[in-house]
């Protein structure tokens, strides 16, 4: 989260000197859910002249003990559904029919449980809330079924568990099928997924956007790989890049050839911040907490950030800022620089949407912890006037830059500051996080805005618009009136240098991905493909994609959208530092002896579909090409990896006479499985890998067992068979334990299996290696008896 930890020097206790109480921060007590610097930033206690009563004023003083009172209890689990929007209501109907009437019973030591409940103001119901310890979750039978279901189908991609406030920034960037959207600084990629979520919402459409996810951290971008796996797209591009300095990306039209710099119709900043909105459960924060974080991170990130989302912006577009923190250093006094800056850009009344969210106003007066400079909220001016000599000077203007104080109350007025949106711990039970909604003028709208400031340069109110001289470049973020005071170098980087403005690419050595390249679709590997598949004419043969620089088919192909195979032929993707993009179509299946020497086949095909394309390539296939399998044939995929043709749906199974004819290799099923309860309306589609006497359902295993689960009730896989008896000799151990006396050794260690289940979730999936990342499709190996 972009933390810096607090600057040592002034241990508790130690000598005293003239800086100030906040510089002052021991290294407080570890994980006690207080911090006095937190308290008397927020809100004053002592010295209680009615101004300094609360320092920052962001909420009345009557919400303050309701505020700490909720800040200081643990975070309920919050998840979503997620998916396109049929199955994701599919999904919540199950939930509501199968698991709320029971979980509504639950009791503990006779003390009713509370059930999940909906976030009212989430659309569609599509996001629950759980308010329970884990302790309580363990010794409730019905709370544990649940949990399991949960942990099942989060890890089968089917819901996600994301802190409820986390959830508002992508609501609010209202994202469409055909939006280009960049997610500034994107891992582990929660908000990412529901960019794509939308993007995907519809399943008869094909989307025509775009979703750039990016981060700066390299392995937190690989996470973002696997975290949008999740949500198979070809529309998707995952880079590894410093936000503030996002490289321009350029596209060319098909027919006139000229290329033209992208712009993208939403951003999203959810940018770096000192996290003090997260204390429920990053406990951490309370001991760490120091108002010169927030001070740091304005201007060294959140406000370049900002600026260069803001460039990026198409008119008429939408950028949304956020960040889990209520410090209005880190929040309005960066929208309020931005828009000084950027007249073009205006603050949305977002009052209308989400009406459900209780939210607060954004604030236009606060105060600016200056304890470094021996003043415990400074004035600038001050401040500069008092320094002893030009060092200091400089040392000030470097540290608190002018952006940090409240702009005028006229000012303030104008950019309608008050249209920030603020949600608290205390009025939904939630962490608390920083939202700001903003739009950049169409072209329309800057024409009429060009006339206006005329009118006002006109009526002498202003000077030339800073906004018809604004350029992109990654070497002014800072506003003009910054850059005046400032007269600092900014920070360079690589592309700062003059060969990369004058588009020359520098080479980057520290980047080492493999090259991007788009197959002849004349090739005979892409010809193998049509044909075997009987892909339709309309498939997008051009956009198979493929990691080598000779277009040649590797083990894995990829297929791209239109838009992204334009972006990836325009640019140079290590200028972009792209690491991964689209979805994976096709993988080679070569190690199948008996498929490879099987006599007669016709336009035998090594390419299997994955099970990440499978819903893309069905849409180009024949319906006759199509297998159709019954809920009993499923169960023998998901309790064998590998059944023999012979035994598959039992005595009366019609997919076993089918595979028993067609030729070996890969096939797509539909399984309609619908019984009115289990949330399975849509038919399921799955790739299969028929070989010459057994057949494997290219599914991994957790996706198997959150079907099963959905379908049987129970995990009826190998998986999940194994799972049970492990299950099954924890528990016999801990009551051989209890019985011969060593109870609280043991049912710690069962305690800690436990946790480790329920606390699947999206800090887990940041601990998560590549190698759980790759889907656990292993190719079918030939059965003995082949
Ligand atoms: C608040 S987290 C983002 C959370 C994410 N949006 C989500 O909802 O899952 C901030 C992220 O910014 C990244 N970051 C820090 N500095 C950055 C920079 N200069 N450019 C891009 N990303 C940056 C961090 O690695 C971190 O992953």
């Amino acid at each position: 989260m972009g933390k810096r930890g607090g600057r040592g020097g002034f241990k508790r206790g130690g000598k005293r000197d003239n800086r100030g109480d906040y510089d002052r921060q021991p290294a407080w007590k570890e994980h006690t859910a207080e911090n006095p610097y937190f308290t008397e930033y927020y809100k004053r206690r002592w010295r209680a002249t009615a101004e300094r009563l609360q320092a920052q004023n962001i909420m009345d003083e009557s919400e303050w003990t309701d505020f700490m009172h909720y800040a200081k209890q643990l975070l309920p689990t919050s998840f979503r559904i997620t998916g396109n929007k049929s199955t994701a209501n599919d999904l919540n109907q199950h939930i509501k029919k199968t698991y709320i009437p029971f979980l509504s019973q639950a009791k503990l030591d006779g003390v009713q449980l509370p059930p999940p409940k909906q976030l009212d103001w989430y659309p569609d119901g599509l996001a629950w809330q759980l308010n329970l310890t884990k302790a309580q979750i363990r010794k409730s039978p019905e709370f544990k079924k649940f949990q399991n279901f949960l942990v099942y189908e989060n890890e089968a991609g089917n819901i996600s568990r994301q802190e409820a406030v986390s959830m508002i920034p992508p609501l609010l960037l209202k994202m469409e099928q055909h939006h280009s959207a960049i997610d500034m600084c994107a891992a582990p990629g929660s908000k990412t997924a529901q960019l794509l979520e939308a993007l995907h919402a519809d399943p008869s459409k094909e989307p025509t956007g775009l979703v750039v996810a990016n981060d700066s951290d390299n392995k937190r971008a690989y996470l973002l790989v696997h975290q949008t796996s999740r949500l198979p797209s070809p529309n998707i591009m995952v880079t590894n890049t410093d936000a503030s300095s996002f490289p321009n990306i350029i596209t060319t039209d098909e027919t006139t050839g000229q290329r033209s710099k992208f712009l993208f119709d939403r951003v999203l900043c959810d940018v770096p911040c000192t996290g003090d909105g997260t204390v429920r459960k990053n406990l951490e924060i309370w001991s760490h907490w120091n108002a010169n974080n927030g001070n740091g991170l304005h201007s060294s990130l959140q406000l370049r950030i900002l600026n260069r989302g803001i460039q990026i912006l198409k008119p008429g577009g939408r950028l949304v800022y956020s960040t889990c923190s209520m410090n209005p250093v880190e929040n309005e006094a960066v929208i309020a620089a931005a828009l000084k800056d950027n007249p073009h850009m205006t603050l949305i009344d977002a009052a209308q949407e989400l009406p459900q969210l209780k939210r607060k106003e954004g604030i236009k007066d606060w105060k600016v912890n200056t304890a470094r400079e021996g003043v415990e909220f400074g004035d600038r001016e001050l401040l500069l006037e008092n320094a002893k000599d030009e060092r200091e000077r400089d040392r000030i203007k470097d540290k608190l830059p002018t952006t940090m104080w409240p702009p005028s109350r006229q000012e303030a007025d104008d950019m309608a500051l008050e249209r920030c949106l603020r949600v608290y711990s205390h009025q939904q039970d939630t962490g608390s996080f920083f939202i700001a909604v903003l739009e950049k003028k169409d072209v329309a709208d800057k024409k009429e805005d060009k006339e206006e400031k005329k009118d006002k340069v006109k009526e002498g109110v202003e000077t030339a618009s800073a906004e018809e001289n604004k350029e992109d470049s990654t070497k002014r973020p800072l506003s003009p009136q910054s850059q005046k005071d400032e007269q600092r170098p900014q920070k360079k980087t690589k592309r700062d240098e003059p060969s990369a403005e004058k588009g020359k690419v520098q080479p980057d050595n520290t980047f080492k991905e493999d090259p991007f390249s788009y197959m002849d679709e004349n090739s005979e590997d892409v010809k193998s493909m049509t044909e075997y598949y009987k892909l339709d004419a309309s498939f997008p043969k051009r956009n198979i994609l493929v990691r080598n620089p000779h277009q040649q088919a590797g083990r894995t192909i990829y297929l791209t959208s239109n838009l992204v195979r334009n972006i990836l032929h325009s640019n140079d993707y290590t200028r972009l530092r792209l690491i991964s993009s689209g979805v994976k179509l096709f993988v080679k299946q070569d190690n199948d002896r008996a498929f490879n020497e099987e006599d007669g086949a016709v336009n035998r095909c090594k390419w299997r579909v994955t099970n990440e394309s499978v819903n893309f390539v069905k849409k180009y296939l024949p319906s006759k090409a199509i297998l159709k399998g019954s809920p009993d044939d499923l169960k023998s995929f998901i309790e064998n990896y590998h059944p023999v043709i012979s035994t598959i749906g039992g005595e009366n199974g019609q997919l076993k006479n089918t595979l028993q004819k067609i030729q070996s290799g890969s096939h797509i099923v539909e399984f309609s499985l619908d019984n009115g309860e289990n949330g399975l309306s849509q038919p399921v589609y799955v790739p299969l890998w028929k070989s010459k006497t057994s057949v494997s359902m290219m599914v991994d295993k957790k996706e198997r067992s959150a079907l099963s689960l959905r379908l049987f009730g129970e995990d009826v896989s190998e998986a999940g068979r194994k799972q049970a008896e492990a299950q099954k000799q924890r528990e016999d151990r801990m009551k051989a334990a209890v019985e011969s006396g060593q109870h609280q050794a043991v049912s710690t260690e069962g305690a800690k299996v436990e946790e480790g289940k329920t606390e699947e979730g999206a800090s887990a999936e940041a601990a998560k290696t590549e190698e759980s990342a790759q889907p656990l499709e292993t190719p079918a190996p030939a059965p003995a008896a082949e």
